[in-house]
């Protein structure tokens, strides 16, 4: 029977980052998954995939260019499915090859199966063939993510009505589309279709959408979606989704009954934990099929098997999961890690994109911090003119009592790249005066750090406050 110092079960972010750091530290790596391509829910249907259309939308619409050329700008006339998955295709051959190629160099290797546990020094593997096997382990990582939340009650058609994976595999463009879940992927792939000009409803029981992120920018983004000619309903629920030869209908909880081409149900995922047989080693998980581990090791309840990424639940973010791998094989090889700082990004790549880092204007105030906010609208700074970027802005937050960057947040253009900006300066603990001291490349969107940075140093009392400093008499 072969064993391994780690099992791997998954390929996706986690997966595959706690394999590669396994072998580095030279220890013997399987990973196990049961798709027909490695890469996980990342590379084939979550982050990869909807990125990727994204991109292809913004440069066939010439999205980007209407603030120059006139709402009615189009760089591709005739947009259809076809033109959305041509890209998408070469994108996912290039990160599955990219992929296999770093598993290769470092020794990984990978077997296409379901696992299930036998106990907990052993899986039962079976391939797709039918062949079964069992493999030994010193450690193994659950990392086998999430699948699409679909109540009984919601007819999934592939025709009308579809969830956030089978919607890759869409015919034609939606003429209409609802989007049930104002969550990350519904209002990503809200707005991403409302870029090709579909009409779009997205539809949210709760009165606001991702509350996770500063008001002033969730307030804007809306505005923004209303401007492009989106519908947003908030605070009703759904009561019934009907599928029929034309088209489907939402009944809503109110009485209002949405009729649309197509529906794209995004309400949440669970985990895959179907087919783990988790009773042999006695390891728990709640009613969304998520595993409790310890968040600084991530071990399960029992000791040599861990568990990372979608399927431990919060933040369920690729960005995330590649780290929580990273640190689980780190543990389990007994390399001391300093501990992971408190902050890290949000990026929603949404039309237009949102990004966030540190603690939001709500949460400073319920921490009763003393503080100084600082905007930057992007429409100042030249490089948003160079650009026809016609909305977009950055808002800084400085603690009064210390000066540091407390939390930066950007609706716009670029928001998941310049986030990082923010991120550095919160984890390093600079000031205000990082901002105000330093030049920054022009023109920039960057240097929207610089605005917002001295907008709030004029409010905390700026080149005044200093001159008056300096006209003390000494001590
Ligand atoms: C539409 C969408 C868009 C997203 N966009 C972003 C984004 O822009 N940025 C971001 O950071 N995150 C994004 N995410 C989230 C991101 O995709 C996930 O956080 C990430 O994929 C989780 O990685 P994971 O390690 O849990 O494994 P996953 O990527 O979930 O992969 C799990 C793998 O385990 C395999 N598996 C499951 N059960 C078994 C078993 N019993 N035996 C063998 N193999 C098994 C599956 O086949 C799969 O390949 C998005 C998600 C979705 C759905
Ligand atoms: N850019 C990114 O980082 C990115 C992109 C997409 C997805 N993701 C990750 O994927 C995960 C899943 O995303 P998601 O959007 O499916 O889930 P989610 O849990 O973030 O949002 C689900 C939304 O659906 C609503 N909802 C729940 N039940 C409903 C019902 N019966 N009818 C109508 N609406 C209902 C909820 O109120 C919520 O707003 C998230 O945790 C997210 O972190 C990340």
């Amino acid at each position: 029977m072969a064993e391994y110092d780690m099992l791997v079960i998954g390929s996706g972010p986690s997966g595959r980052r706690a394999a590669i750091q396994s072998a580095k530290l030279g220890k013997s790596v399987l990973v196990v998954d049961r798709g027909r391509r490695l890469g996980g829910v990342s590379v084939h249907t979550g982050t990869i995939p909807s990125k990727t259309i994204r991109e292809t939308v913004l440069n066939l619409s010439g999205l980007r260019e209407r603030g120059f050329y006139g709402r009615g700008y189009r760089v591709k006339q005739d947009i259809g499915a076809a033109d959305l998955i041509a890209r998408l295709q070469k994108t996912l051959d290039h990160e599955v090859e990219v992929l296999q190629h770093q598993f290769m160099r470092n020794g990984v290797r990978s077997l296409r199966a379901v696992a299930k546990f036998a106990d907990a020094n052993n899986v039962d593997v079976e391939t797709e063939a039918g062949e079964k096997s069992r493999i030994g382990f010193r450690h193994a990582l659950i990392s086998v993510g999430t699948k699409p939340f679909r109540p009984a009650n919601v007819p999934f058609d592939g025709k009308h009505v579809f969830d956030s994976e089978d919607i890759l595999e869409l015919p034609r463009l939606p003429r209409s589309l609802a989007v049930i879940g104002g969550g990350v992927i519904g209002v990503e792939y809200a707005t991403i279709f409302s870029a090709l000009d579909v009409p779009v409803t997205l539809i949210e029981p709760r009165q606001t959408i991702l509350d996770f992120i500063d008001r002033e920018l969730v307030d804007e983004f809306i505005h923004e979606m209303r401007d492009r000619g989106m519908t947003i309903r908030l605070g009703t629920a759904v009561k019934e989704i009907v599928s029929n030869e034309k088209g489907a209908e939402v009944h809503m909880a109110d009485g209002r009954v949405v009729r649309v081409d197509v529906v794209l149900y995004a309400a949440g995922r669970s985990g895959n934990i179907g087919s783990l047989n988790l009773d042999a080693v006695g390891i728990q998980s709640d009613e969304r099929g998520r595993i409790k581990v310890d968040p600084h090791t991530f071990q399960t309840s029992v000791p040599n098997i861990y568990a990372a990424g979608d399927v431990i639940g919060f933040p369920s973010l690729a960005s995330t999961s590649l780290e929580q791998g990273r640190v689980a094989a780190c543990h389990a090889f007994g390399i001391a890690l300093p501990p992971a700082p408190e902050t890290f990004p949000y990026g929603i790549y949404a039309v237009p994109e949102i990004s966030t880092v540190g603690l939001s204007e709500a949460q400073v105030r319920e921490k009763g911090i003393a503080y100084e906010a600082g905007v930057a609208r992007f429409s100042e700074t030249s490089r948003g003119h160079i650009m026809g970027v016609g909305s977009g802005f950055l808002k800084l937050i400085f603690s009064l009592e210390n000066r540091r960057l407390l939390g930066a947040h950007i609706l716009g253009e670029g928001a998941t790249e310049l986030v990082h900006i923010g991120q550095a300066v919160i984890n390093l603990q600079g000031t205000v005066d990082f901002f105000v001291e330093n030049t920054f490349n022009y023109p920039t969107l960057a240097e929207a750090y610089k605005i917002a940075g001295l907008d709030a140093w004029n409010r905390m009392g700026g080149a005044r406050a200093e001159a008056a400093a300096l006209d003390q008499p000494a001590a």
